[in-house]
């Protein structure tokens, strides 16, 4: 199974180009391949569909066939991707399908069932979908990144089949993108929060038309808790901690976090509130993508005069007077106090909040009286459960070992098949050296190449006790299954 990542600077090592964000292009392209594969890219296939199987041309030498595509509309260089393997489809929706090897689809078409539901209302938000097909491509579980937002064909990560939807925000991010970052895109990675940080934000409007403005709040306060984790590991004076940093001449996957994600949303979601809140802000989104998506380039600059220009008569009633933009902008560490959690609903959080607390206040002797909380847990969604680990991972202390067993038993943690929900489990051992736990750390990093998972579990079982020998190990023993880009960010975590 071949696939391409190209975002950030990538594409130079494909082809020779402007690998630049601010240079778009359309192209046409030809992949020759094994008469058993079938080839993909994010553009629009040449060839048909016939039994959940694109056609290919067999060109008349050897057992090879070519596979073209053309995307028509120009894109930058980090958007330009290609898979090829033993893939299939299957639609699954009105202008989309699922592609997969074979053992996957069934899985898959049900875990991506909802995809029209999100593109429609993302339509609905910021406008036309204009690229045609939107078709999903799931990876091998050494892909490295969640998504990645290839136009006509998203690529994802295995380990959003949960089995129950529950991971979707994933998807709905991705085809976010299809206007903030691939219609609007930012003309340097410096200006990367107007990618990233406006599709988090657009990302989670869809999730409060489609459920409940409680549930985007909700995403809001993990987003804020992510943002909190990489302004501790960078330090809150690091360069990359601000909004807009300065990256040039340096690797743009070293300054890659949530930054950009959460503090840019924050932002927006701030400058919402300014203008009394989304009824007022929304209209401002679709504006926006119409202005810039000309020559679809977009710099923070562009963003504010463009933004004070359409709230005019709030400039004029002193609305933003409060507003220090610069300090946003440019000062790193967490986002102005004008946003801290308290600005957001936590009424669906609150269930994770008092069952968190019971846990970090009982003492070991009182474990027993936490049977009760098992109809609790079990009626919390996915996402209240990841919250009550991420709640229990900011304690102040590490939960002691006894609570973990009880844990692991009463609410079964082994067998969920959500890996948002393993990822914080498995953290919260670590956090607390439960050394028979490393072996379950170990085998996940051997399942598993998303750095949002990968890097924080070799870090973490590097910093445990009795941990570093093990995880230096089986880094050394396994680092081939791991993307280069994956293999490069963990080997310097490791200080390797
Ligand atoms: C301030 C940073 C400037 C430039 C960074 C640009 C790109 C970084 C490069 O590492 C590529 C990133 C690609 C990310 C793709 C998908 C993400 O949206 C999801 C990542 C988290 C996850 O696994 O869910
Ligand atoms: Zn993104």
């Amino acid at each position: 199974f071949v696939f391409t990542q190209c975002q950030a600077i990538h594409a130079r090592s494909l082809l020779p180009c402007q690998d630049s964000p601010g240079i778009k292009f359309t192209y046409r392209a030809t992949l020759i391949v094994p008469a058993e594969l079938t080839a993909l890219m994010g553009a629009i296939p040449v060839g048909d569909i016939k039994e959940g199987r694109l056609t290919g041309e067999s060109i008349g030498v050897g057992n090879k066939v070519s596979y073209s595509f053309e995307q028509p509309t120009p894109i930058p260089s980090y958007l330009i991707g290609l898979a090829i393997g033993d893939i299939h489809c299957r639609e699954i929706g009105a202008r989309s399908r699922v592609w997969s090897e074979p053992e996957l689809l069934d899985a898959c078409a049900y875990e991506f069932s909802e995809i029209e539901e999100f593109i429609k209302c993302g339509e609905s938000i910021a406008g036309p979908y204009i690229w045609g097909s939107c078709d999903l491509l799931v990876l091998p579980p050494s892909y490295p990144y969640g998504g990645m937002e290839h136009p006509c064909l998203i690529f994802v990560t295995p380990t959003l089949l949960a089995g129950d939807r529950s991971l979707a925000a994933v998807l709905i991010h991705e085809i976010s993108h299809s206007w903030t970052g691939n219609l609007v895109t930012c003309a340097t990675w410096d200006h990367f929060w107007l990618n990233e940080g406006f599709t988090v934000f657009l990302e989670r409007k869809i999730i409060s038309r489609l459920n409940s403005e409680k549930l985007r709040h909700m995403e809001f306060l993990n987003g804020y808790d992510s943002l909190l984790n990489s302004v501790k590991r960078f330090g809150s004076d690091h360069e990359f901690t601000k909004l807009v940093p300065t990256v040039r001449d340096t690797d743009p996957d070293d300054a890659f976090s949530s930054v950009p994600y959460e503090k840019g949303s924050c932002f927006l979601f701030h400058l919402e509130s300014l203008v009394g809140g989304p009824d007022n802000f929304d209209p401002f989104i679709k504006a926006y993508i119409d202005k810039f998506k000309g020559d679809g380039l977009i710099t923070t600059d562009l963003f504010k005069k463009f933004f004070l220009e359409f709230f005019s008569e709030e400039v004029g009633t002193g609305c933003f007077s409060s507003l220090d933009w610069d300090n946003w902008f440019y000062s790193p560490g967490m986002p102005a106090p004008s946003i801290i959690p308290s600005c957001f609903d936590s009424s669906l959080q609150q269930p994770c909040i008092e069952l968190s607390n019971r846990w970090i206040n009982i003492s070991a002797d009182e474990l027993a009286t936490l049977d009760s909380s098992f109809e609790l847990y079990s009626s919390l969604s996915p996402l209240q459960k990841r919250d009550l680990l991420s709640l229990l991972l900011r304690a102040d202390i590490p939960l002691p070992i006894t609570h973990l067993i009880k844990m692991k038993t009463l609410y079964n943690m082994e067998d969920s098949k959500n890996a948002e929900i393993k990822f914080k489990w498995l953290s919260l051992c670590l956090r607390s050296n439960w050394e028979e736990m490393y072996v379950q750390v170990a085998s996940f990093l051997t399942e598993v190449g998303r750095m949002k998972f990968v890097r924080p579990l070799y870090r973490n079982l590097y910093k445990a006790e009795n941990g570093r020998d093990i995880a230096l190990k089986l880094f050394k023993q396994h680092k081939h299954i791991y993307h280069n880009i994956c293999a490069t960010m963990v080997a310097k975590d490791l200080e390797i």
